[in-house]
């Protein structure tokens, strides 16, 4: 797992945060919980509206472009087989939350690491919104990310049980993962 402050300066999280912004409403909408999520089967675990990236702006190319950079750096360092990235900005309205659940299950999913990046100016604590990393059996968080613009989380997503506190303002991010190439067809074919 790793929190890195400042990962983007001002100049870069104001560009995404304005294309998120130029985004027509009816196209961010509420959040799926999608097969490959751990939780699927409660429709009470999130609030949030996204809205995936598609590469279309400049502000999206260079962060996919980032993105890719770090897939290389992460493979070659760590071994890890990453394939491809999907991320959408998420936006939570004030109150909205994300109970705590896995982003992957293990064998059921492709997804490996998640990132997520955050995209909020002058955040305070008193504004809540916090991410809370567990570990794998802890019942308490290892982790409480304060979502300042610029700092991006990584984690396993098949490791990191998390949540997403309730915010008192708009909460704006992009979350990510990454994927390695379908695992489960193999094994389905046995
Ligand atoms: O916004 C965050 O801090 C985390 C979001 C999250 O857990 C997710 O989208 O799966
Ligand atoms: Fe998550």
């Amino acid at each position: 797992m790793g929190i890195f402050p400042d990962f983007l300066d001002a100049g870069q999280v104001a560009a995404l945060r304005d294309d998120f912004h130029s985004l027509p409403d009816w196209q961010i909408t509420p959040a799926g919980i999608g097969r490959e999520q751990a939780n699927h089967n409660n429709e009470r675990i999130r609030t949030d509206k996204t809205r995936w990236l598609d590469g279309t702006t400049a502000p999206q190319q260079a962060y996919l472009s980032l993105m890719a950079d770090l897939q290389q750096a992460v493979n070659r360092h760590l071994f890890m087989g990453l394939k491809d990235y999907e991320c959408h900005y998420a936006r939570y309205d004030q109150g909205d939350f994300y109970k705590k659940h896995l982003d992957a299950f293990k064998g059921r999913s492709n997804r490996r690491l998640t990132t997520v990046l955050y995209l909020n100016d002058g955040w305070q604590p008193a504004d809540g919104g916090e991410l809370l990393i567990y570990g794998e059996k802890s019942k308490v968080p290892l982790h409480s990310v304060t979502p300042h613009g610029g700092t991006l989380v990584c984690f396993l997503s098949e490791r990191f049980p998390h949540e997403v506190l309730p915010a008192n303002r708009s909460r704006l991010s992009i979350a990510g993962w990454f994927r390695v190439d379908d695992p489960i067809a193999p094994a389905l074919r046995l």
